[in-house]
This record gives C-alpha cells, structure tokens and sequence, in this order.
C-alpha cells in the first residue's frame, strides 16, 4: 500500500513518520532525499550552483542551506527555480526506494509538499498532520532558533492549513502530548492495514 505523509512546515511529521516506521512501514522521506540529491559532486548540487552563483556554497564546497533558504524563501520565483532543479531528482530517488521496499509493505512518502505538488492522487491513502499556525511558528523558533520572521515566511510559502486538508483521507491532529499523537497514528496505522485504504 502507497501512503502520502504531509502537513506543514513543524507540524509534526518527521515525528509520525518515526512512529510509522516503528510500526513496520518502510518511510520515504522527501526532505532527506532533498539533501541527498544536492551532497558535494552530485548533478543536482552542480545544477543548483548553475542557477543560483556560487554564494550558495559554503567554504568546504557543500551547499550553504540557510544562504539558499534566505533567497528562496523571500521570493516565490527563485523557490519555483530550485524546485523545477529539485523534484524531479527527489521523485526519481522515492520511486527507487519505493521499488526496493519488500512486498506487502506500507510505503509511506512523508512529502511536506504534497499538496502544493498535486501528488494525493498518488496515493491510496493521504495523512494530513494538522496544527494551528501559530503551533508551527512557535515550535520553529522554539526548537530551531528561527526568527519568527523566518518561521512565517516559511510558513507563507506552502498551502493553507484548508487546502491541505481538503487532499486528506486520514486527519492527524497534533496538538495534544507526544503520547497522543502515538495513539492517534497507531489506530491510523491498524486501520489502514486491518480495513484498507478509505476515502478514494
Ligand atoms: C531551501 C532549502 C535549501 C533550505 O534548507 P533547510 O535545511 O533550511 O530546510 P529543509 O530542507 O530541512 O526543509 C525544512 C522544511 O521547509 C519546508 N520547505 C522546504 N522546501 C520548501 C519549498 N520549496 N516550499 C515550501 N516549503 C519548503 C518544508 O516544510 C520542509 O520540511 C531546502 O529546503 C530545499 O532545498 N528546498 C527545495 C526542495 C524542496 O522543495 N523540498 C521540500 C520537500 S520535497
Ligand atoms: N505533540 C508534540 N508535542 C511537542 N512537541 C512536538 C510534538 N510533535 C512534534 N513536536 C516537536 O515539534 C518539532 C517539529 O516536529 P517534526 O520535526 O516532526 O516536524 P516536521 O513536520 O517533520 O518538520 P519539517 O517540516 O521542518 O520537516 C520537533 O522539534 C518535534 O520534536
């Protein structure tokens, strides 16, 4: 089964994705295949370098992710640049893995962009880790040391808490305890795998 992971920027999902994988999902983690498709001497990192000028490298010749997410993130083009160079390494690296997955497994693609992307119909089930905006915010300052300039502007960047939820067929509420959340996404988890898929 082909499960969609996503919510917001700090909502939660690397943490649902843990508990997934503790559950025997085998996870796909967009944000991870991010940085794997731009590590020094990759076509991606080079590509990158191409559009952007080398100010987005930092001295040891890796990419400088703070230099590049200032730029990105304060203007919607240059961001659509990057992810025009991005998704399509992203994509082919998540269907690689995907292949490789034992068969009968639940393969979860935590992708924060999956919505922005049109990719739900991907899918045979979409969970949406949902909080309020201000809990994204919070938790990035908190446990990111980002201005909360920075947390919002990220924030500004992805679809609305709505549009979000209108792809999902499973909503994961996460603003209650770590515990809760581990209870919430374990009767996700059972239900996916003792009834199906619902909701498509
Ligand atoms: C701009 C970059 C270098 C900043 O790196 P940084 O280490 O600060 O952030 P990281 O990659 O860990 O992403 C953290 C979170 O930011 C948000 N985010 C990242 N890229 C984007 C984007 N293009 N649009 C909106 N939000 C984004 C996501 O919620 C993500 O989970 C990096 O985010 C990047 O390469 N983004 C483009 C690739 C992409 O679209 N990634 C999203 C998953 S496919
Ligand atoms: N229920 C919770 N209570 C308190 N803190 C939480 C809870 N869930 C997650 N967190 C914390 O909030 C932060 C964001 O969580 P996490 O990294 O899982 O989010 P994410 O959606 O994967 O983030 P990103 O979009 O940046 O990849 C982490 O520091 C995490 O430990």
């Amino acid at each position: 089964m082909r499960v969609g992971l996503t919510g917001g920027v700090a909502s939660g999902k690397s943490t649902v994705a843990a508990i997934l994988a503790g559950l025997g999902a085998v996870v796909v983690d967009a944000d991870l295949l991010a940085r794997e498709v731009v590590e020094p001497g990759t076509p991606g990192l080079a590509a990158v370098v191409e559009a952007f000028g080398p100010g987005v490298l930092a001295d040891d010749g890796s990419l400088d992710r703070p230099a590049l997410g200032a730029v990105v993130f304060a203007d919607p083009d240059a961001r659509r640049r990057l992810e025009a160079i991005l998704h399509p390494l992203i994509r082919a690296r998540g269907a690689e893995l995907e292949a490789a997955a034992p068969a009968g497994t639940v393969v979860v693609h935590d992708i924060p962009l999956l919505a922005e992307t049109g990719q739900a119909e991907r899918f045979e089930a979409v969970l949406v880790v949902d909080v309020p905006v201000e809990t994204q915010v919070q938790r990035m300052v908190a446990d990111r040391g980002m201005s909360r300039a920075d947390a919002l502007a990220r924030v500004a960047a992805q679809a609305t808490r709505e549009e979000r939820l209108a792809v999902a067929t499973h909503v994961v509420e996460n603003t209650g305890t770590r515990e809760d959340l581990r209870e919430r996404v374990t009767e996700v988890f059972d239900s996916l795998v003792s009834t199906g898929p619902t909701g498509r």
